[in-house]
């Protein structure tokens, strides 16, 4: 099902890689045009727009766009006394996490009469997506929220795709984690059209300053259409797993993480890369043997079979790091005999998993961690969604007239070097 590449004695460049692990082909670009017309009806029409394309995509139509709030404390009484201690100890965890993760303000003196501060201010509203297509996510509305408040959110607005079985309501699992969270603003949206909704507003849902949260492509291309207007966190597509691991990895417990992933989307991307053979061997064997049975396994198949899933088999460890930092994974687990000495070297991963106890699934409910992470290779260039991602920096800059004089021929030297004569001027007026 998972096909195996040996690539030992064969020199790794970007080209062989793209060649023998080609991402998932999701093309953002061209959903930017399916959705446009769709952000431009919720703009110009408002919130009936918003339930008339859900109810064409989600084949339901809530009574109100808005969940009423009792609704959410319903969900929360009728919630499975598990879940609901899970969730709490999910929301536990990562609050402790997300509050370490709050930049201090500091003050920094440059001379007399010079200071600048660097001052952390949270946005004042967010909107924050939990898809809800071919699976419910009640553990995005913690990962999405928990950071949010982290960072002193004063306004939250969740949303989350119409169910059929629900009346057209959010699935209850998401509105119960809302409750849990203090969160009472929670609308019945998906895709584009709630994306739309977050940015320009609509009747009874003001727009928001940024829109964070996984989704599809259509998701996914419509944060990408209303960057601008309002901000948003890092695209996250088709879940990846890539597995770096030498013959002291466990091949069952290798195989059951690749398969968790593979289970979220048929672009998901499950990949094994190792120094050994005979594991290589032994994980497919194990994927063969588990995959069977499996509640999602039509769609693990697809993914698993997929272009974008792969065993390579590579030289050596040194090797499979670098091929590892190449592909730059969404989430990166390390089963190796010494797993310290190869995370000093990983330089690009969303997430990484460091030994056999700390597996892909954990990250995505409980380990305190965000599960909101950089996929398709921007966790060259980007983080997964924390705390600072709903913090702006704002500097504030304390000259009194010793410290700007002391600049004061710098300043007018560097500006007519620029050809700007009256920012100099603007120095020079202060002590003429
Ligand atoms: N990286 C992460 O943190 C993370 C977490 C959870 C899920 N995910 C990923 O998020 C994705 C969720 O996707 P999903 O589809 O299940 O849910 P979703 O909520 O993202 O999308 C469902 C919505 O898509 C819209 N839609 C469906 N077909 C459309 C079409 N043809 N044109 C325009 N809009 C259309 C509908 O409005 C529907 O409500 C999966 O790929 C999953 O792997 C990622
Ligand atoms: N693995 C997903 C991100 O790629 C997150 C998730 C949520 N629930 C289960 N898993
Ligand atoms: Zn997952």
């Amino acid at each position: 099902m998972l096909t195996i590449t040996d690539l030992r004695g064969t020199e790794i460049t970007a080209e062989v890689l793209e060649s023998v692990l080609p991402r998932a082909e999701v093309d953002v670009t061209a959903a930017v045009e399916t959705v446009r017309p769709l952000l431009e009806r919720v703009r110009a029409e408002g919130a009936s727009a918003v339930l008339e394309i859900g109810e064409g995509f989600d084949g339901v139509r809530p009574a109100l766009l808005r969940v009423a709030p009792d609704k959410l404390q319903r969900a929360l009484d009728d919630l499975d006394p598990d879940v609901r201690a899970a969730l709490e100890e999910s929301i536990r965890r990562a609050r402790l996490v997300h509050a370490a993760q709050r930049p201090a303000d500091s003050t920094v003196e440059l001379g007399e009469g010079a200071v600048v501060e660097n001052h952390w201010l949270p946005v004042g509203r967010v909107g924050l997506y939990v898809p809800g297509g071919r699976a419910v996510y009640p553990s995005s509305v913690v990962m999405n929220v928990v950071p949010a408040q982290a960072a002193g959110v004063s306004s939250l607005a969740v949303t989350s795709p119409p169910q059929r079985d629900h009346h057209g309501d959010p699935h209850p699992v998401v509105l119960a984690a809302c409750a849990l969270l203090g969160v009472d603003e929670v609308y019945a949206a998906g895709g584009a059209q709630a994306i739309a909704m977050l940015a320009y507003g609509v009747e009874g849902c003001p727009g928001v300053d940024i829109i964070t949260g996984p989704g599809n492509v259509y998701v996914a291309a419509a944060k990408r259409a209303v960057l601008g207007t309002v901000g948003i966190d890092a695209e996250a597509g088709p879940s990846e797993i890539a597995v770096l691991a030498d013959d002291s990895a466990n091949p069952a417990w290798v195989a059951a993480d690749l398969i968790s992933q593979s289970e979220h989307d048929p672009m998901a991307a499950s990949v094994l890369i190792t120094n050994s053979a005979e594991l290589a061997d032994q994980v497919v064997a194990e994927i063969e043997a588990q995959v069977p049975g499996a509640t999602l396994e039509q769609q693990i198949r697809q993914a698993l079979t997929g272009p974008q899933s792969r065993v390579l088999i590579v030289d050596d460890l040194d090797t499979g790091i670098a091929v590892a930092n190449a592909y730059a994974s969404e989430h990166l687990e390390i089963h190796t005999h010494d797993n310290e000495a190869v995370l000093a070297n990983i330089s690009n991963a969303g997430a990484v998993f460091v030994g056999p106890y700390s597996p892909v699934p954990l990250g995505d409910y409980s380990s305190g961690s965000n599960h909101v992470l950089p996929t398709s290779g921007s966790a060259r260039f980007s983080s997964g969604l924390n705390t600072v991602s709903f913090l702006r920096l704002q500097q504030r800059i304390r000259y009194q007239e010793t410290g700007l004089k002391e600049l004061q021929r710098g300043i007018v030297a560097l500006a007519h070097s620029e050809g700007l004569h009256a920012h100099g001027d603007a120095i020079d007026i202060r002590f003429d």
